[in-house]
């Protein structure tokens, strides 16, 4: 669906946000894009959907560079800006406008997802607060059912019912023939939605894995004290939070956002442990 090898990027010459840069993306599986402020996850994307080019290296999508921006390829991905931008239209006369460049758009889907959101049908757009246009850019962008959804900080702007209501939509609309990218820095956002976890760390993706394959490499928890069986910890008010080797074989539920600091504090017993268990098909730093 992805694939982008060896990519060089940067806005200019004497600052390389991106260096030797792959990864790989699926059908079929819903991707967190983690990364720190600043990281480049904006940038990871918009070259993923042809609006920033490669320096070097290659980024193509459903098998063509992604900079060609070929309309067979346009018509099969949709991406969300962070920064939603509506017009002074109702949302009628935008879906008429503007669904017309989606084939497989499912306008029953569209009624359902709006419905489930609470944002009004029929409302002028710009006239809706920022939460509820954002809301109606989401359901329309699942609602266009292309092949490659790319979503950039889709939560910012919603409130906490309306996260539980994000996750809900977007994991009904998940299908064999869908890869669904979702970057964020509020970690937790994400928990429960994604099955693959991508972290974009120090110019490149350090760890690009199934999450319940590290469930079952890692354990996560709190202890009083971290002894020397910890890959990473961090002290806490009660103690410390630990990751550490699971060697039960019982699959643990990951904590993200330990996780996530944990590499980027590039934790070097958790990366050496990673890099010494890893499947074939995932990369780890
Ligand atoms: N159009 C641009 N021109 C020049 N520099 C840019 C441009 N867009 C982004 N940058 C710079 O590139 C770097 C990465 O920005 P980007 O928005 O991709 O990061 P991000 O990981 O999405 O950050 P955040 O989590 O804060 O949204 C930043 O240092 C930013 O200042």
């Amino acid at each position: 669906m992805v694939r982008i090898r060896n990519l060089y990027f940067g806005y200019s010459k004497r600052v390389p946000l991106f260096q030797d840069l792959s990864l790989t993306l699926e059908r079929g599986r819903i991707y967190g894009l983690l990364g720190k402020n600043g990281a480049g996850k904006s940038t990871l994307l918009k070259n993923i959907v042809g609006l920033a080019f490669p320096v070097a290296g290659s980024c193509e999508v459903l098998g063509q560079p992604a900079a060609r921006r070929l309309p067979s390829v346009l018509a099969d991905l949709f991406f969300l800006p962070e920064e939603v931008d509506v017009p002074t239209v109702t949302a009628a006369r935008f879906v008429e406008h503007t669904a017309g460049f989606y084939p497989k758009f499912d306008h029953e889907a569209l009624a359902r997802y709006l419905s489930e959101f609470e944002v009004p049908a029929h409302a002028v757009l710009s006239a809706l607060s920022f939460g509820q246009q954002k809301k109606f850019v989401i359901a329309f962008a699942l609602a266009a059912n292309t092949s490659l959804l790319v979503m950039d900080e889709p939560t910012n702007g919603l409130d906490i019912p309306s996260k539980v209501q994000f996750r809900k939509i977007v994991a009904s609309a998940l299908s064999d023939e869908r890869c669904v990218i979702i970057s964020t820095h509020q970690v937790r956002d994400l928990e429960s939605l994604i099955d693959t976890v991508l972290v974009l760390h120090g110019q490149r993706i350090v760890l690009n894995a199934d999450l319940g394959e590290l469930g079952e490499r890692l354990r996560f928890g709190s202890v009083p004290e971290a002894d020397d069986t910890a890959l990473y910890a961090e002290r806490t008010a009660l103690g410390a939070q630990v990751i550490r080797p699971n060697h039960g074989g019982v699959p643990e539920r990951v904590d993200l956002e330990l996780l996530f600091n944990a590499l980027v504090s590039e934790a070097p017993a958790l990366a050496h442990y990673l890099t010494q268990n890893q499947p074939a098909h995932e990369s780890v730093l």
